[in-house]
């Protein structure tokens, strides 16, 4: 598994939560982590797992959202071979794969209620049968699971079972999100531009105060996982201007609809060099056009660029940009 290069704010913003994680990690009950999407919950989850006896186990991710309905007891028990058509070989399902280790339900909510029936039954009393099978099978796994959701409301609409609820929530935590801990933005910013610098190529730049005051006003919606994309679209924007463009890259992600920009830097793990071309190019094209056309002057795209003419012209001659 891979090891967490590290959590930002754990002697700060996520304090308690790393008390409560040293108290419940060695003893092996259930944990239910409770956060908005982005702010930690696997990133926590992990640490539970290496903090515990099982550490040199597997920590087996699933999505409980992603399974589809029809494959959802050969997904959580595995199948023998011919179970169904398509059944081509036996399949250990997680419980069989996380076997001695740690299984970390995220999206916990999604799973459909039939699911969570059998999923209470084998975290009672460790036992399953695969789909197709007869013999039954014994696991020894410990279960982390995640939601963004309101399990007791969902509770209330009859779209989570309440006895999974309360196997699952024996040692509930919150995760606090971004905006409850802007303490830890600062230091969030030195560790990820530090890092997009090294993944980029680009020359490390410092923060100054009034973009960490920016960086500290915004609302986060998307939490640490919208605050790395934010950071690495500035630290690709500075390869134009010189200049870490962090109100920039932030109001990209606050317009109402995501633009192209926000879409490539999703891509970045994909093709550093080929993303960081299309992400300047993205960039030039959208102030040439708010600029309408207009390259030089008080009003014109060189200036907003923070670019001398000449250069704006040769990067736009460069990368076959469309005035
Ligand atoms: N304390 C932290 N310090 C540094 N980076 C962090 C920290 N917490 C989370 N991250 C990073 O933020 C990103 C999102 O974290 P993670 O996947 O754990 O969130 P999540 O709450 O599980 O998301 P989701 O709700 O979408 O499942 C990851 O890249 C992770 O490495």
């Amino acid at each position: 598994m891979a090891q967490i290069k590290c959590i930002i704010g754990e002697r700060t913003g996520l304090k308690n939560v790393i008390d409560r994680v040293n108290i419940v990690a060695p003893r092996d009950i259930p944990v239910l982590l409770h956060g908005e999407t982005g702010c930690g919950k696997e990133v926590i989850a992990q640490l539970i797992h290496q903090k515990s006896s099982r550490s040199k186990e597997v920590f087996h991710r699933v999505n409980c959202g992603a399974i589809s309905q029809k494959l959802i007891d050969s997904e959580l028990f595995g199948h023998e071979k011919g179970a169904f058509t398509g059944a081509i070989k036996m399949h250990k399902g997680w419980f069989e794969q996380a076997d001695k280790g740690t299984l970390f339900l995220d999206e916990i909510a999604e799973l459909p209620v039939d699911a969570q029936v059998r999923l209470l039954r084998v975290l009672q009393d460790g036992t399953f049968t695969r789909v197709g099978g007869e013999k039954e099978q014994t696991t020894d796994v410990r279960v982390v699971a995640a939601t963004h959701r309101n399990l007791p409301e969902m509770i209330g609409q009859k779209l989570f079972r309440d006895d999974l609820y309360y196997r699952l929530s024996s040692f509930p935590m919150v995760i606090p999100s971004l905006r409850e801990r802007r303490q830890d933005i600062e230091p969030l910013a030195k560790y990820y531009i530090a890092k997009a610098s090294e993944l980029f190529g680009i020359k490390p730049l410092s923060l100054n105060s009034a973009d960490l005051e920016h960086l500290k006003a915004y609302s986060w919606p998307g939490n640490i996982r919208e605050f790395i994309s934010v950071v690495n679209r500035a630290v690709l924007l500075s390869e134009i201007t010189g200049k870490l463009e962090i109100i920039q890259a932030i109001g990209i992600n606050s317009e109402p609809q995501p633009s192209e920009p926000r879409q490539e830097i999703d891509k970045i793990e994909i093709s550093r060099d080929e993303t960081l071309a299309a992400i300047t190019k993205i960039h030039i094209e959208k102030i040439i056009n708010e600029c309408h056309g207009r390259i030089e002057g008080s009003f014109g795209a060189a200036r907003r660029l923070g670019l001398n003419p000449s250069t704006l012209r040769s990067k736009i001659k460069k990368l076959n940009i469309n005035r």
